[in-house]
This record gives structure tokens, C-alpha cells and sequence, in this order.
């Protein structure tokens, strides 16, 4: 006896109610698949597996087709990276040029109703199939995920790309630490490009870069003649971001005003625009991110401890570029492809000499001072390979120097330390168990090769003066 096959899920989503939907359903049943409704539409998160969706069209207007992606539910089950979608239509809907588009923008394929069930099988199990190719591709291939536009891969990365994907499931405020320039804006909207909210507005705002006296109505906007000046109506950032994400960059610049306002908005969930009288109801995920130490600044007066509690709720420090390996030549190389067309394809590498100055140097601009340097090299540069002289870095040894045994054996013993201590988010004491060695010698070490520069605690400054700390151990 021939068994039956079993029968495969899919999400379904209906843009429009519809007479017969028991005929699709018995259609869908028919060819093996099992549609499970997206009631509401919106999705908890995203879901990693690769799947396909069925979007209902039949009964949308022509008068409503172009305005369909505004509806929040419809706007973030197409734009799910994990799934493919394949629009269920009228054959009279196809002269509908809004509706064309959007099928053609955001469906892997379509199908005309009724239809049948084993045509329905054959597209359904084609847009599963690239649904499941394109996760091979950029997903989670080998155990973490990839960050759009943030270029690394030491552990380091690796770790904060599986927090930020752990981040983006909930709605929680996140926090951004990390020194100047290591990629807090560009992780902020990874993190809003894997949440529930991708197909809404990410907006951001400088703290920083906003005059004190403008930030409230920046912030909050303000109602038609709320001052004099104000000729009409304005949307303040926070509404902007109803939806979606509200980006507060060097938040620890925000006047104390604006802080109470901030707290009012994260505690109520409603904002007043200036010259406004009734409150209005705005859902945006926080992310914040400064480049200083926000607890001294709480610890001075100049941030309010309350708020500093609300917007860490989760807290993702990026490392500095320093501790990430060779992340440094992944992002020379990716400025490199990045503006070779500026320069017309004339640079086409670097020297030797210049990968190893840049792995010696400390990047305290992390990031963003590599791609400029690497970019003003491009311009400046004669040959077609940049040396690093070109990056004005020291070349600490030359390329004809011989690499001794002992030379060697420092590199590599300096290495193995860096990576222990970025795995184990600078802890010295757990980088020690796991370098097999105890925590005074690895001080010591730390001192020989110059790592040490960061570290201000007070164990630190005891053991740095301890005689001989920078003998061999
Ligand atoms: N991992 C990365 N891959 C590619 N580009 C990066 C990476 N990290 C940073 N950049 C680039 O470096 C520059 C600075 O990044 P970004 O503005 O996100 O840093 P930041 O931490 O927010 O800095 P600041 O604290 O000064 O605001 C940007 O041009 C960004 O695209």
C-alpha cells in the first residue's frame, strides 16, 4: 500500500477576507501542505528555520494595493530573510500594476486561484527549496550568525553576533558599550534588521550632535504655533520611530530635561509634543550607545541613575578592534573593495609589511580610523599594493629581517594570549585557567608584550610594580 506523505507546514496570511477559503485550504491539503494562519500577522521574533509563506491576495482592491505593506503585519512576515513567499491572486488581479509590484518585489512566485493542487505543490516546494538555500548561504551556516554590514570574525564578533540575534528576539531596551569607532551604530541596525520590527523605521539620533535647546522639541516635536516660529505641525525622533527603533547615540550627552522626558516615555510608553495637550501612544524599541563611561557619568550627577537602569536592560559591549585578531585585515580589505572604485581599481592589495604594522598597532580610533587610513592610503599611494608607509604605521620589522626561532615563539605566545583574553571578555583570571598558567604570570606576560596598557585595576598596579615584573617569568 502506497503511504501517505507527509504533510509539510506553511505560514498563511490573508491581506483580504475572502467568500471561499475552505476551497484554498482543501487545495493546500490536497497537495500536502499545512497552513498554519498568522492571525494578527506578527510573528514573535524571527524564526531562524527556513520556511514558506502563502500570501493571500484574492479580494484586494486596486484602490488598497499600493498602501498593503503599511498594514505592520504584512510589512514584517515578507520582509522575513528566512522565508519565501508565494502570493495566492485572482487572474483579473494581474492588470493590477500596484498589486504586480508588490508580488514581484516581495514573492518568490505566484499562483492564480484556483489552481491545480499539484501546480500549488510544485511552487510551494520550489520557494521552500530556496528558502532553504539562501539560509545555507548567509544564515547561521556554521553555528553563528552574520551580521549585515559587519564585517569579523574572531570570536569576539562571533560571540556579540549570537547576543545581538538572542537581543533582537525580545523588545527589551539594549545598551551599546564600546570605545569610539568599533561599530556601535552599524550593530545597532543589525539589531534592528533581525528583530520583528526590520519592516519599520530604524531612526537615529546624536545626542551629541543636537543643542541642548532644540533636543526636547527634536526629540518629542512639537504642534503648530507651540513657539513662535513653530508654522506647523512637526514629528519629534521617538514618534518617527513608532513601530520600529529609536537609536539614541552618545545618549550620556543628553541634557538632564531631556533625560526626565526619556524616563517619562520609557516608564508610560506615551510622549506630549511640545505645544500638545493630550499624550500619544509610541511603540519603539530602545537601543542607546556612548563611547564614555556611563556609570561615572551617573556617579558625577550628570546622568540620571534611573535612566541608566531602564536603558541597560541588556547590555552588548563591542570590543575594541585591538582585541579581534584578524578582524583588523578583514575590515582593511573590505575598505579596500569599498572605495578601489574611487581610485579607479588602481590599489589592488597591501604589502606584507603593512599587514603585519597593522596587526601591531593598537587602533585606538578601533574601526573607523582603519577604514580612513586605509582609505587615504588609496588616494595617496603610487603603487598598485599599500605598504605601510602608505598607512603611516611603523613597519616594526622589515621584510628581509629573519624570523628567529625566539621571535617566533613571542608572536605566538602573544597571540595566544589575546585570544584568551577575548574569549574570556578580558578576564584575566579565566584567561589564565585556560592558558594553563597562573594569573601573576600571565600579568607578567601581559607587561612583556605591551597589553597591559588598557588595564587600570588596582591588582594591576600592584603586580606592575612588583621587581623584575617584565623578566622572563
Ligand atoms: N565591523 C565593522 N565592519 C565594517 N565596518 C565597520 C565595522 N565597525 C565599524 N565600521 C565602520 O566604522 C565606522 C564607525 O562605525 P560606527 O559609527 O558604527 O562606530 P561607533 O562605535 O558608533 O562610533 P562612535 O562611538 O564614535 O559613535 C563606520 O563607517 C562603520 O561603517
Amino acid at each position: 500500500m502506497q503511504s501517505r506523505p507527509q504533510s509539510r507546514e506553511l505560514v498563511y496570511l490573508q491581506a483580504q477576507a475572502v467568500a471561499d477559503e475552505c476551497a484554498l485550504e482543501c487545495a493546500l491539503q490536497a497537495a500536502g501542505w499545512h497552513p498554519v494562519r498568522l492571525d494578527g500577522g506578527v510573528e514573535e521574533g524571527p524564526a531562524h528555520e527556513p520556511g514558506v509563506g502563502l500570501l493571500d491576495l484574492r479580494g484586494v482592491e486596486d484602490s488598497h494595493a499600493s498602501t498593503l505593506l503599511l498594514r505592520p503585519e504584512l510589512a514584517t512576515a515578507v520582509s522575513d530573510p528566512h522565508r519565501e513567499w508565494v502570493a495566492v491572486l485572482q487572474a483579473a488581479q494581474l492588470a493590477c500594476v500596484p498589486l504586480r509590484r508588490l508580488v514581484h518585489a516581495w514573492c518568490h512566485d505566484y499562483v492564480t486561484f484556483p489552481c491545480e493542487p499539484g501546480t500549488l505543490s510544485l511552487v510551494l516546494g520550489h520557494a521552500l527549496g530556496m528558502a532553504r538555500l539562501a539560509s545555507d548561504d548567509g544564515g547561521v551556516a556554521d553555528g553563528w550568525p552574520r551580521l549585515e554590514g559587519v564585517v569579523g570574525e574572531s570570536e569576539a564578533m562571533r560571540q556579540l553576533a549570537r547576543r545581538v540575534v538572542k537581543a533582537a528576539g525580545s523588545d527589551a531596551p539594549v545598551f551599546l558599550a564600546g570605545e569610539t569607532g568599533t561599530g556601535k551604530e552599524l550593530v545597532a541596525a543589525a539589531l534592528h534588521r533581525h528583530s520583528r520590527r526590520r519592516a519599520l523605521p530604524f531612526v537615529g539620533i546624536n545626542c551629541g550632535a543636537i543643542p541642548h535647546s532644540l533636543m526636547e522639541s527634536e526629540l518629542f516635536g512639537y504642534e503648530r504655533g507651540a513657539f513662535t516660529g513653530a508654522v506647523q505641525r512637526k514629528f519629534g525622533r521617538v514618534e518617527q520611530a513608532h513601530g520600529g527603533t529609536l537609536f539614541l547615540d552618545e545618549v550620556a550627552d543628553l541634557p538632564m530635561e531631556s533625560q526626565a522626558s526619556l524616563l517619562r516615555f520609557l516608564e508610560e510608553g506615551c510622549i506630549s509634543r511640545l505645544g500638545g495637550h493630550s499624550p500619544i501612544r509610541v511603540d519603539a524599541r530602545i537601543v542607546s550607545a556612548t563611547h564614555v563611561d556611563l556609570r561615572r557619568a551617573v556617579e558625577d550627577g550628570r546622568f540620571r541613575a534611573d535612566l541608566y537602569h531602564r536603558l541597560r536592560v541588556i547590555e552588548l559591549k563591542l570590543p575594541a578592534l585591538r582585541e579581534r585578531g584578524s578582524d583588523i585585515v578583514l575590515i582593511a580589505q573590505h575598505a579596500l573593495h569599498r572605495h578601489a572604485a574611487e581610485v579607479g581599481g588602481r590599489v589592488r592589495g597591501f604589502k606584507a609589511c603593512a599587514l603585519r604594522a597593522m596587526q601591531g598597532y593598537a587602533w585606538p580610533g578601533n574601526a573607523r580610523e582603519l577604514i580612513n587610513r586605509v582609505r587615504e592610503a588609496m588616494v595617496m599611494a603610487e603603487g598598485s599594493h599599500l605598504s605601510a608607509r602608505d598607512l603611516q604605521l611603523e613597519d616594526t620589522t622589515s621584510d628581509q629581517q629573519a624570523v628567529t626561532i625566539d621571535l617566533a615563539r613571542r608572536a605566538g605566545e602573544r597571540t595566544a594570549i589575546e585570544r584568551a583574553l577575548a574569549r574570556n571578555g578580558q578576564h584575566v583570571g579565566q584567561a589564565a585557567d585556560e592558558l594553563g598558567i597562573s594569573r601573576v604570570t600571565l600579568y607578567r606576560l601581559m607587561l612583556r608584550h605591551g597589553l597591559h596598557e588598557a588595564r587600570a585595576d588596582a591588582q594591576w598596579r600592584r603586580l606592575s610594580l612588583v621587581k623584575g615584573a617584565g623578566e622572563e617569568a
